[in-house]
């Protein structure tokens, strides 16, 4: 069994090798589409191999986001958005948001981020909406930020298209079955930096960092420092575990637009961050890059025909990308999920 599930300890999260589907044969293909099948159907979440990003990628990624979340604060507050509906650029601490003294705040408050994502000049001819398809704000420093940035944009770009892939296959769709729904893709990359608050070495294992939710689109693509502890998954039965990132793997998790296509035979599933601590218990950094694959504005989900049949009665009304993003956006939230627009 691939979900070997232990009450405290990390969650058995399967591998999907991506350079299996892509080079096997058809057995092989077979074989990991329906390894895919479990893993979304029961945790929503993988570890994705044989993905064939470059290591100079990974480390241009890390580059770019230590450049840029070590500049002075007064340098990364000038690429806050215009306003907050415009999820682009910088988002800074709630310590700093407060203006708390230093020493005051606590790993929940310690949480920055920084948004890049397609916007309508890509796609000239369509006519997208500006505001969700938003132009990019760029820092000047560190020069090699862009680049770096949108190398690793690019290449989680292609990785979820890989394993939409393998989806359609493990729902005895057709392999490009997806395509119609990506071509102008809502997708944002959101670099995020856990620091740590200054003068605290322990925590006190309270959720905070990031607040429970789902993803909302299709599904993301998560690289997060190897070895940290932080990002948890919560179970049917009530019980959050941690899943901890390995070298040389991303993380994938599915979001509200595969379970809605499915009627929820595959999972979008809630998870959230601790403040994170490393294998003595010691808080430390934690960065992580999630790639939100969102699927076209315009798209309209509808529960698949091969999910609708039986007994079980269809849960989900066809909805666009669009409006099914703006009703996540503004449905009541925790406060710990004030910051989640993913
Ligand atoms: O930092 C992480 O591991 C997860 C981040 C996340 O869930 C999100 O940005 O939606
Ligand atoms: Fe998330």
């Amino acid at each position: 069994m691939n979900t070997a599930r232990t009450p405290d300890g990390p969650l058995d999260v399967p591998t999907i090798d991506l350079s299996r589907f892509r080079e096997g044969s058809a057995a092989e293909r077979a074989a990991v589409a329906a390894e895919l099948d479990r893993a979304a159907s029961t945790i929503g979440l993988m570890r994705v191999s044989g993905h064939r990003i470059d290591a100079s990628v990974v480390a241009g990624l890390g580059a770019a986001m230590d450049g840029f979340f070590g500049l002075p604060m007064w340098q990364k507050k000038a690429l806050r958005p215009a306003s907050a509906e415009y999820n682009r650029g910088y988002t800074p601490p709630r310590a700093e948001r407060l203006s708390l003294q230093p020493g005051a705040s606590s790993p929940a408050e310690e949480f920055e981020a920084f948004n890049v994502g397609r916007s309508a000049e890509d796609f000239p001819g369509l006519g997208l909406d500006e505001l969700q398809y938003a132009p990019n704000l760029w820092p000047l420093r560190p020069e090699s930020f862009e680049t770096g940035v949108m190398a690793w944009f690019g290449e989680a770009a292609r990785v979820a298209r890989e394993v939409t892939s393998v989806m359609a296959v493990a729902l005895g769709l057709d392999e490009k079955f997806f395509a119609g729904y990506q071509d102008h893709a809502l997708e944002v990359l959101r670099l995020n930096n856990y620091r740590v608050p200054a003068g605290e070495t322990t925590t006190s294992g309270e959720p905070v960092g990031l607040g429970a939710h789902t993803d909302s689109g299709i599904l993301t693509v998560l690289w997060a420092d190897p070895d940290i502890r932080g990002l948890q998954v919560l179970d049917d039965s009530g019980v959050w575990h941690d899943v901890i990132a390995s070298p040389g793997t991303l993380l994938v998790n599915l979001g509200d637009l595969l379970a809605r296509w499915t009627n929820d035979r595959w999972i979008s599933a809630q998870h959230r961050v601790l403040a994170p601590t490393d294998r003595e218990g010691l808080l430390v950094r934690r960065r992580s890059a999630a790639f939100f694959h969102d699927g076209n504005a315009d798209a309209v989900i509808s529960v698949l025909p091969g999910c609708a049949t039986g007994e079980e009665p269809v849960h989900y009304e066809s909805v666009t990308v669009a409006d099914h993003l703006a009703a996540k956006l503004h449905a009541p939230r925790t406060p710990l999920d004030e910051r989640v627009p993913g």
